[in-house]
């Protein structure tokens, strides 16, 4: 069975320019497909489109399914219904996801509480779980603090725990560490890698970093332009690119070598 079945997708602008064409990709439930580019190539809207989530104006065609459901024209009810429970996402930004009015907590228990049924200490003791499934310390003071009184990491690390909080089977994850620290960024990755390991969840990562890509992910779909222009097994890729594109992103991986270290020594 497929967990997401994306047939000829066609991303247009309200002025009919296509931003992604025809792109096709599947992902198997616990399966890790990674979806590299530069900057441009349209990997964003193709994560936005799964989620029904296209800027106003934007068109979809195709087909894009999830857990059975079609997104493309599906009704604001069904995708109320999709969001959380069949995927989440996480993005480059977590003031994208998380309320800057709204203390970290709240926002957590929202979810819990509605998808869950969770009340009064259940619902406190699941918000405390959430958030140290995510390795923050001290989950009592971040529950209680505003997304701008923690620190970037912390607050990923809080985006994270929302998107997991419905225990989505596809967690989609888009350059969710770019915008950190390069520090942090690879404890950002081990936690995103251990969690949907240990949930036997699938993921659909996102990066312009094959190095990145390679670290999470088993397969990848390479995409310039907003089209698919090479796909296959992650390593394979990195060690024989076909595409001059590929070859290019290949070269200016970072990490590289240990990125490949950590995967062969597992
Ligand atoms: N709201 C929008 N209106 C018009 N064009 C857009 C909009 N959002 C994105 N685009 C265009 O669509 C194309 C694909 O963008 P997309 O964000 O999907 O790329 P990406 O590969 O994710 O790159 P990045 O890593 O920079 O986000 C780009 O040419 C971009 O300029």
């Amino acid at each position: 069975m497929t967990l997401l079945d994306i047939r000829d997708l066609t991303i247009r602008t309200a002025d009919g320019r296509v931003l992604v064409d025809r792109l096709s990709l599947t992902v198997s439930p616990g399966e890790r497909l990674g979806l590299i580019g530069e900057s441009g190539s349209g990997k964003s809207l193709t994560t936005l489109a799964v989620l029904g989530l296209l800027p106003e104006g934007m068109t979809a065609t195709g087909s894009v399914e999830l857990a059975g459901t079609q997104i493309v024209e599906a009704s604001e009810k069904q995708l109320n219904g999709v969001r959380g429970r069949d995927a989440a996402i996480v993005f480059q930004e977590p003031l994208t996801a998380l309320d800057p009015l709204m203390r970290v907590g709240r926002q957590l228990a929202e979810p819990l509480r509605r998808r869950r049924g969770l009340r009064g200490t259940e619902l406190k003791r699941a918000v405390t779980q959430a958030l140290e499934q995510v390795r923050l310390p001290e989950p009592g003071r971040i529950a209680r603090a505003f997304p701008h009184q923690i620190s970037g990491g912390q607050r990923q690390r809080a985006a994270l725990a929302l998107a997991l909080a419905c225990e989505p089977k596809l967690l989609i994850a888009d350059e969710p560490t770019t915008a950190l620290d390069v520090s942090v960024q690879a404890e950002m990755l081990d936690l995103v890698d251990t969690l949907v390991r240990e949930r036997e969840m699938a993921v659909l990562f996102v990066s312009h970093d094959l190095a990145v890509v390679a670290r999470i992910t088993d397969r990848a779909v390479v995409m310039k332009d907003g089209r698919a222009v090479e796909r296959g097994d992650v390593r394979e890729i990195v060690r024989h690119p076909r595409q001059e594109y590929t070859k290019a992103l290949v070269g200016s991986a970072r990490r590289l070598e240990s990125a490949l270290d950590v995967r062969s020594a597992r």
